[in-house]
């Protein structure tokens, strides 16, 4: 695939920020990859904008670059999702799990690029919060984190920010982007 194919891995704790940044990206016209999962839907969430939303059972994995379970539920990126994304756009984002991050790198080493958000566990739960999720749901999310590490930075990460600021994190993004082209 050619090299100036760009694919931007967003990766960090529940309430990181990692799709309110894939928003502001795709508004700058990086496309967004929308993987799959066996989660329920939140209030607000789409289908095919924020995920395709599928049973247990309708997972393939042989249809999957790969596949993650997070919090008891699958994820993955579909093979036809990233195939037809990279035939037709220079630039893509999607947020993914330490796993995901592990495996885009792996299949596209000079493409794909990892940004790692860092976020306190009070923030986090904060944000959570604000989001509207539910206690049993920010609770197990915490839970996930302490069992894996998740605030740790993954060693393929390409570039590591505080989502503090959001304009101010998404010009970073921007630019980060733009020299690594
Ligand atoms: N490996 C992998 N992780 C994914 C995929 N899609 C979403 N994720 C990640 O799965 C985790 C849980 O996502 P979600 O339930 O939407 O929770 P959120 O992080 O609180 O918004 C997040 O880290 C997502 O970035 C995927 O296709 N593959
Ligand atoms: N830089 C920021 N400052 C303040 N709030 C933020 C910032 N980035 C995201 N948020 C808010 O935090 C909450 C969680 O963000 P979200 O993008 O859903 O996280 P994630 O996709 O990583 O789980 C949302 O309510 C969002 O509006």
């Amino acid at each position: 695939m050619a090299r100036n194919k760009k694919i931007i891995v967003l990766v960090g704790a529940s309430g990181s920020g990692k799709t309110t940044v894939g928003n502001e990206l795709t508004k700058h016209g990086i496309v967004k990859l929308v993987t799959t999962t066996t989660r329920p839907p939140r209030e607000d969430e789409v289908e095919g904008i924020d995920y395709y939303f599928i049973g247990k059972a309708d997972l393939d994995p042989h249809h999957f670059l790969e596949v993650t379970c997070y919090n008891g539920y699958h994820y993955g990126l579909s093979l036809k999702e990233i195939k037809s994304a990279l035939d037709k756009h220079e630039l893509v984002h999607l947020a993914m799990d330490k796993n995901g991050a592990k495996a885009m790198k792996t299949e596209y080493p000079d493409q794909c690029l990892v940004i790692f958000f860092i976020i306190s566990e009070e923030e986090m739960i904060r944000r959570m919060k604000m989001r509207g999720d539910c206690q049993e749901a920010i609770e197990e999310r915490v839970i996930y984190r302490h069992m894996t590490n998740e605030e740790a930075r993954p060693e393929d990460a390409d570039f590591v920010i505080e989502n503090n600021d959001l304009d101010q994190t998404v010009q970073q993004i921007l630019d980060f982007i733009d020299k690594n082209k």
